[in-house]
């Protein structure tokens, strides 16, 4: 079971993003992907997604190619967590992450008992369910982000896609998230985030993919790819290592 992509060329209308791209994100794996700012990581997601057509290769969905999906099979095997916006409608917390039960119901279908209870684990699993009657338009940009997680996860889908999912959070909320993500591949999720920190993936990310310029530099196990050299080439600034007494290391940049 794996979301792949094979060749693929992706980018908008009149421009092209990125190309040559190689990816196969399997059950239970998580995938962390990096690069600059403008690198075409937000793309590439949309693009893996189904939301924005691929430009050139293939891209398959557990062996079927994902055009020939409908929307509502793709919605229920792909979970996205988009980057936080502040959003227009004051719809309630607990409505936003309810509306993640869509694909399992279809559009005008009433949500079901079953649909509130899935809604209401996830506010608790990630440890919202106070926030649940509030305003999503009147709660902060971190407690937004956990909304979005919490919506993506009732979905219940096969695989999570998750667009610099602790970008806003605070320290404890990182790690919270971070371990929900490996919790999420223990339960045989697929998990693909991506983040501006490599010492996040390499504590949590099984492999990682460094994406420069729509371009894959190195693809491969975290612990291998993520060396101060690939870093240094990939941000274009010299990194320092900083190596504790358990041997574990962590990267500075700028060193
Ligand atoms: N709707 C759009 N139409 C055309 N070009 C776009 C559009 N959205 C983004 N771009 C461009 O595509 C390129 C890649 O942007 P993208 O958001 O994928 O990068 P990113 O790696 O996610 O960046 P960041 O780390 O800053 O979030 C950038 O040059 C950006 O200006």
């Amino acid at each position: 079971m794996s979301l792949s992509a094979a060749d693929l060329a992706y980018g908008y209308r009149e421009r092209r993003i990125g190309r040559d791209i190689g990816l196969d994100l399997e059950a239970g794996e998580v995938l962390a992907l990096l690069g600059p700012n403008g690198g075409g990581k937000t793309t590439l997601l949309k693009t893996l997604l189904g939301l924005l057509p691929p430009q050139g290769g293939t891209l398959m969905l557990d062996g079927l190619p994902l055009a020939a999906l409908s929307v509502n099979q793709r919605a229920r095997a792909l979970g996205y967590v988009p980057q936080a916006h502040a959003g227009t409608f004051a719809f309630t917390v607990f409505s936003v992450v309810l509306m993640g039960r869509t694909a399992h119901g279809g559009v005008f279908a009433a949500p079901s008992g079953h649909d509130r209870e899935v809604a209401q684990a996830m506010l608790e699993r990630l440890g919202i369910a106070k926030l649940a009657q509030r305003p999503y338009t009147q709660i902060s940009g971190g407690e937004r982000q956990l909304v979005l997680i919490a919506r993506a996860l009732a979905q219940e889908p096969a695989y999570v896609i998750l667009d610099e999912p602790t970008a806003s959070l605070d320290f404890g909320n990182q790690g919270k998230v971070m371990s929900q993500i490996r919790q999420l591949a223990r339960e045989g999720l697929g998990v693909l985030f991506t983040t501006h920190d490599p010492n996040q993936a390499l504590a949590h990310a099984d492999r990682v993919m460094l994406l420069r310029e729509g371009q894959a530099i190195a693809t491969g196990k975290a612990a291998a790819m993520l060396t101060p050299e690939r870093l240094a080439e990939l941000y274009g600034v010299a990194i320092e290592t900083v190596r504790g007494a358990d041997g574990r290391v962590a990267f500075l940049p700028g060193g």
